[in-house]
C-alpha cells in the first residue's frame, strides 16, 4: 500500500499564472526584486521562492532570465508531444498528478535537442499544487546536478501545470526495490543507487541557503539505464528562503514513515530532516521492506522502530537484511551501511552526519570485494514477449526472456482506477543486470560516482 502523503496545514500562494493585464498587483519588496531580477540579462541573480510569496506576480509576467536552459510549452505543444496525453504513454500517477512520457525532435524549439521527455500534469485542483508547481520550476529551474533531475521546460496557461523533465528509463527505486522488476536489486547497485541519491542531497544542502528535500522516499528517486539515480520531485523542498514567512514555517509535509521526529512534533525542519528520510531509505535498501507496512503487526509496522535496535548487533543485523539477495553481498559494506542508518536515524538531529559525510562513508563500499558470488541473471526485455521462459545458459551468465509490453505502453484498462495502473505499470518493459554482469560489460568504471 502506498504510503499516506500528509499536509497538516496547508499554504497558501495567491499567485496566478493567467496571462490578465488588467490584474490588480501589490506593490512590496518580493515584486520589485523580481522586477529588477528580470531586467538583469547580464548578471544571473538567484530568485528564491519567498520572492513568490504574497505577490500576485507571475513567471509569465516577466523575463524569465534566472532559470537556467528551460523551455516554456505550450499546453497545445505538450498534447503533441505525449500524442494527446495519450493512455500509451501514461507512465503513472503520484501526489501531484498524472506522468505521460512524450517526443521532442529537434525541430520542435531552438536549443531543445531531441529526446524523450517525461511531462507532469497538475492535477486541477486547489492552491497547494499551484505550490509545488513553482517550487518544482524555481528550484530545479535554477539548480542542475548530474544526480538531480533535468526540468527542461514548464508550461503554465490559463488552468494548466505541467512540467517537461529528461526521461528516466528505469522508472522510480520504488518499482525496483518493492514491485521487483525482474528480480532484487543487486548490492552493489543499490550502493551505486544511494550514493548518487546522497550527492543529490549533500549538493542541495550546500547551497548558500540550503535547499531541503523534505520527501526523500524510493518514489522519488529515479534511474537511468545505467542505474544512476537522479532527484525527482521538488514540490514540497524549500529553499531556505521561507522562514521569514510564517506561511511556511507552519506546514509540515512529507511521506508517512520518512519524516524526522522532530520535524513531525515540533516543526523543525532542517538539512538534518533530509538526512533522517536518508536514513530511512537506507534502511529499505537493506531489508526490502517498506517505511511503513500497515498489515504487520504492530511491532513490525513502522520500519525504523522495529529494525534500528538490530542495525548495530552484528548477530543480529543478518536477519533484517533483504533475503532475496541470497547472501550476495559484502558483510563489511553491510555492517558499514547499517551502522550508518544508525547514525542517520538519530533522534537528535545534531548527532546525524551531514551529506557529505554520508557520501564519504558510502564510496568506500563500491570497492569492497567480500562479495559472494551467486548465479548471474541477465534478463532481457524484449517486445511481444508473452510468457517468462529461460533462453540461454551459457558459461555462468544466464539469459532470460521477461514478460513485456512495449516500452512505456500499458494496457488500456489502465483508466479503471489506481490499483489497475500500479499493476500495468508492473508490466512495463525493464531489464536487470547483476553487478557481475555490470561490472563485465561496462568495467568497475560503471561505479565511478559521477562528480
Ligand atoms: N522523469 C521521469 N522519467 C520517467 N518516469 C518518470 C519521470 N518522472 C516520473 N516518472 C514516473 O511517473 C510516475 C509518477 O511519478 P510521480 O513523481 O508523479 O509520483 P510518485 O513519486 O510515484 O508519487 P508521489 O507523488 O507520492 O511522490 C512514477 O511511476 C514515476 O516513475
Amino acid at each position: 500500500m502506498k504510503p499516506m502523503r500528509f499536509s497538516w496545514k496547508n499554504i497558501c500562494l495567491p499567485i496566478s499564472c493567467i496571462n490578465n493585464t488588467n490584474q490588480k498587483t501589490t506593490t512590496n519588496l518580493s515584486k520589485e526584486r523580481l522586477l529588477m531580477l528580470s531586467r538583469q540579462t547580464s548578471v544571473r541573480s538567484k530568485v528564491y521562492l519567498s520572492d513568490f510569496s504574497n505577490s500576485t506576480i507571475s513567471l509569465n509576467d516577466f523575463s524569465n532570465s534566472f532559470l537556467i536552459d528551460i523551455h516554456i510549452f505550450t499546453y497545445e505543444e505538450l498534447k503533441t508531444i505525449t500524442q494527446g496525453f495519450s493512455k500509451y504513454n501514461y507512465l503513472g500517477e503520484g501526489g501531484f498528478g498524472e506522468v505521460y512520457k512524450g517526443f521532442v525532435d529537434d525541430s520542435f524549439k531552438i536549443g531543445l535537442k531531441a529526446q524523450p521527455v517525461a511531462v507532469k500534469a497538475l492535477k486541477q485542483e486547489g492552491g497547494q499544487g499551484h505550490r509545488e508547481w513553482l517550487a518544482e520550476v524555481v528550484i530545479l529551474g535554477q539548480l542542475k546536478h548530474p544526480h538531480l533531475v533535468n526540468l527542461i521546460g514548464y508550461c503554465c496557461e490559463d488552468d494548466h501545470r505541467l512540467l517537461v523533465y529528461e526521461y528516466m528509463e528505469r522508472g522510480n527505486l520504488d518499482e525496483h526495490l518493492f514491485q521487483k522488476f525482474g528480480g532484487a536489486l543487486p548490492w552493489l547497485t543499490r550502493v551505486k543507487i544511494l550514493i548518487g541519491a546522497a550527492k543529490g542531497l549533500a549538493f542541495l544542502h550546500k547551497e548558500e541557503k540550503p535547499v531541503i528535500y523534505r520527501d526523500f522516499k524510493p518514489s522519488n528517486i529515479l534511474l537511468s539505464s545505467d542505474f544512476s539515480s537522479k532527484l525527482s520531485d521538488f514540490g514540497l523542498a524549500t529553499d531556505g528562503s521561507e522562514g521569514e514567512d510564517s506561511n511556511f514555517t507552519k506546514s509540515v509535509m512529507g511521506t508517512e514513515g520518512y519524516a524526522a521526529p522532530e520535524y513531525i512534533s515540533a516543526g523543525q525542519l532542517t538539512t538534518m530532516s533530509d538526512v533522517f528520510s536518508f536514513g530511512v531509505v537506507l534502511l529499505e535498501m537493506l531489508t526490502a521492506r517498506k517505511a511503513v507496512e500497515k498489515y504487520r503487526s504492530q511491532r513490525g509496522r513502522n520500519l525504523v522502530e522495529w529494525a534500528r535496535p538490530m542495525l548495530k548487533d552484528p548477530n543480529k543485523l543478518e536477519r533484517i537484511i533483504d533475503p532475496s539477495l541470497e547472501g550476495r553481498y559484502s558483510v563489511e559494506g553491510i555492517r558499514k551501511a547499517a551502522a550508518l542508518a544508525y547514525q542517520c536515524l538519530s533522534h537528535n538531529p545534531k548527532s546525524r552526519p551531514t551529506m557529505t559525510t554520508v557520501v564519504k562513508t558510502l564510496e568506500p563500499i563500491l570497492d569492497l570485494k567480500d562479495i559472494q558470488n551467486g548465479p548471474f541473471v541477465y534478463i532481457v526485455p524484449v517486445a511481444g514477449a508473452t510468457e517468462v521462459q529461460d533462453i540461454k545458459c551459457k558459461d555462468d551468465v544466464k539469459v532470460v526472456k521477461e514478460e513485456t509490453v512495449k516500452e512505456a505502453k500499458v494496457l488500456p484498462q489502465h483508466r479503471g482506477g489506481r490499483k489497475n495502473r500500479r499493476k500495468n505499470k508492473a508490466k512495463k518493459s525493464r531489464s536487470v543486470y547483476s553487478d557481475t554482469t555490470l561490472y563485465k560489460s561496462l568495467g568497475t568504471s560503471l561505479y565511478t560516482p559521477a562528480k
